[in-house]
Order: structure tokens, then C-alpha cells, then sequence
């Protein structure tokens, strides 16, 4: 089931890399990430900290998420630390494998002066995880909410040898995994990056193919790629059309006690008109976030 909150395109963006940390909140995507992790270089990550900091500390339209390194490694803690402070709308975690760590990360946060409350978001990049998404998604807390999956295929083809090809034929039965998961425990769910920035119809494909997969939106890399994922993702005209013709049929007194009808030579039951109530909604809360300025001054919460 598709989130109502547009989550079509989550951009990143390194947290080391000035203009386009400037650039980002104003390009249309519904996420920015900001990144502290493998897109920024060891001798860059204080500066990139100072700068999501900053950026973070002016309003703006899109969701806001910043990726940390693992608590693992040299820069997880400061990163962590930053992350909190600066008030994002989630934490981002790379390469979580169980909700062990995921635990130890909220642990980590409530260990700290002033811990508010905040969304986390896990990475799901590892063979462990694609195998075991539910014990990740399991991992509950009302302060600290899981709220989200976003897929890490560069580093799942890393770690395991598994090469990404047109249709990703290989990599689907992780990504299926992984969006049962996500809607058992009623995350959010966003598709991997397509690499290839100048390869335009190859990435309207990637898109297609995770839209009818059920994702709920694409993480991307560059601005190139976030009008064509902010299209695959939203309903289209048809899809529209055709939702409304089956609200307004179930709404008509005769079908008052009927289960399934026909219309348009074709079978439609409630669970349909579930789906096409969902659709109209999704339509008009991306409709409310195209209409929202920059700076997010009519409030996200509108959406
Ligand atoms: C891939 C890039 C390094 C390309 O950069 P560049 O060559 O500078 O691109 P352009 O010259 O075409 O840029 C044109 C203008 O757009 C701005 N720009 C570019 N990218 C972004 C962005 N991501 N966000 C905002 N703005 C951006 C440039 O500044 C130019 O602006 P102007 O000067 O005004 O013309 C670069 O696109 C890039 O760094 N992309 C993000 C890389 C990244 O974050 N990677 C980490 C996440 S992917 C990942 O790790 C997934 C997962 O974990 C996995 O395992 O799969
Ligand atoms: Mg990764």
C-alpha cells in the first residue's frame, strides 16, 4: 500500500558538497538526503556536518533525512550527534543488519542531553538484511519510530557479486523481501539509485519497474532524475479518471449492498474503490507539496 505522504524522490546530496547542498531543497524532489556517509571523503566529514547543520537550520518544502556513517566506524558518533542536533525529519542509518543495531542506535540517542523525539530510516544493503528484513522492521519504539526502507543496491551488489542489469532480474526477490517487510510493519519503502545519470530511458524503466512493484518512490542522484522519477511515481490522468469512476460507482444507492460490480466490462470489488479512495488522496497530497514553497512556509504538515 502506497504511503499518502509523496515519497517519489528522495534526492542525495553529499553533505561535503556546497552548491549542491545550496541547490537542493529547491529542486523538486520530496526528500533530500544529505549525505555524511560514502559520498563524502574521511578528510571532509566534519565539514560536511557543519554544513547539513546549516543547511538544516533554514525551513524548507521537502522531508529532510541525513544519512550518518555506522556507528562502527570512526565518524558515527559525531555524525549521530550532529544528526540530533540539527533536527532532521529522520536519522538515516547505512548498512543495518538487524534491529539490534538499530536499537543500538536509538540507545545512543536517548544517551544524549535533550534526545527528542525523531523518525529513524534504515538502509537495507546487506545480505543479511534482504534475508531478514522483518527482524529490521520489527525493531519498534514510540520516540525513536523505524519509519522507512531504502534499498542500497551498490552495496548489496558489493557484498555479494550480484551485477545490476536492465530489470535487475537477480536483485528482485531481495527487493520483494524487502517491501513485504516494510508493509507488514507499515514502513515507508524506497527503491535504489540508478548509477547511470545519462542513461534517461534506462532510468524511466528502473522507475517503472519499482513503481509496479509497489515502492513507494526512488532514492536518486542527480537533479536530472527527479522529474521523471516525481512522474513514474504520481498517478497518472487515466489512473485518476478511472479511480474516481469507481468511488462515484460504489457510491450510487443501487450498488449500496454489493461487493463486487461490473464496471467497464470489468470486475471491480470493494478492496478496488480501497485502493482508488487511496489514489485520489496521494493525488491531491502531491498536488498540496507542488503547491508548497521552498521555504515550506504553508506548513508540511498540510501534506
Ligand atoms: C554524480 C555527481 C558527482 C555528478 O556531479 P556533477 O558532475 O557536478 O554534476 P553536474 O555538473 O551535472 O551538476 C549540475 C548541477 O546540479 C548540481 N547537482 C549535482 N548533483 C546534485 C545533487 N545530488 N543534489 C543537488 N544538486 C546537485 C551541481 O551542483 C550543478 O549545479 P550548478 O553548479 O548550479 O550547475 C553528483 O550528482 C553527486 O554527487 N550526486 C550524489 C552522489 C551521492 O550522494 N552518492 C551517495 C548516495 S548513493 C548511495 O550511496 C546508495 C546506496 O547507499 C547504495 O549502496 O546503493
Ligand atoms: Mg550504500
Amino acid at each position: 500500500m502506497s504511503s499518502v505522504v509523496p515519497r517519489r524522490t528522495a534526492l542525495y546530496v553529499p553533505g561535503s558538497h556546497a552548491r549542491a547542498v545550496e541547490k537542493a531543497p529547491h529542486l523538486g524532489a520530496d526528500v533530500v538526503i544529505f549525505d555524511l556517509e560514502d559520498a563524502v571523503a574521511p578528510d571532509a566529514k566534519a565539514e560536511a556536518r557543519r554544513r547539513v547543520a546549516e543547511a538544516l537550520a533554514a525551513p524548507a518544502g521537502p522531508e529532510r533525512v541525513i544519512r550518518i556513517n555506522g556507528l562502527d566506524t570512526p565518524w558515527g558518533a559525531e555524525d549521530l550527534a550532529a544528526a540530533v542536533a540539527a533536527r532532521p525529519d529522520a536519522i538515516l542509518i547505512p548498512k543495518v543488519s538487524s534491529g539490534a543495531e538499530v536499537e543500538r542506535v536509538r540507545a545512543a540517542i536517548r544517551a544524549m542531553d535533550g534526545a527528542a523525539a525523531i523518525s529513524l530510516w534504515a538502509m537495507i544493503e546487506t545480505p543479511r538484511a534482504v534475508l531478514n528484513p522483518l527482524d529490521i522492521a520489527a525493531s519498534r519504539d514510540e520516540m525513536l519510530p523505524l519509519a522507512a526502507f531504502v534499498l542500497g543496491l551498490n552495496d548489496l551488489s558489493r557484498e555479494t557479486g550480484t551485477r545490476q542489469v536492465p530489470g535487475r532480474a537477480p536483485m528482485l526477490p531481495w527487493m520483494m523481501n524487502t517491501l513485504a517487510a516494510a508493509r507488514i510493519a507499515g514502513l515507508a519503502v524506497l527503491d535504489g539509485v540508478f548509477n547511470d545519470i545519462a542513461d534517461t530511458a534506462g532510468f524511466a524503466a528502473e522507475c517503472a519497474v519499482a513503481r509496479d512493484c509497489g515502492f513507494d518512490g526512488k532514492t536518486v542522484i542527480h537533479p536530472a532524475q527527479i522529474a521523471p522519477c516525481n512522474a513514474a511515481f504520481s498517478p497518472s490522468g487515466e489512473e485518476l479518471a478511472e479511480a474516481e469512476r469507481i468511488v462515484t460507482a460504489f457510491a450510487l444507492p443501487e450498488n449500496a449492498g454489493r461487493g463486487a460490480i461490473a464496471l467497464g466490462g470489468r470486475m471491480v470489488e470493494r478492496l478496488h474503490a480501497e485502493i482508488a479512495a487511496r489514489r485520489i488522496a496521494f493525488a491531491a497530497a502531491i498536488a498540496r507539496r507542488e503547491a508548497m514553497p521552498d521555504d515550506g512556509a504553508a506548513g508540511r504538515e498540510a501534506v
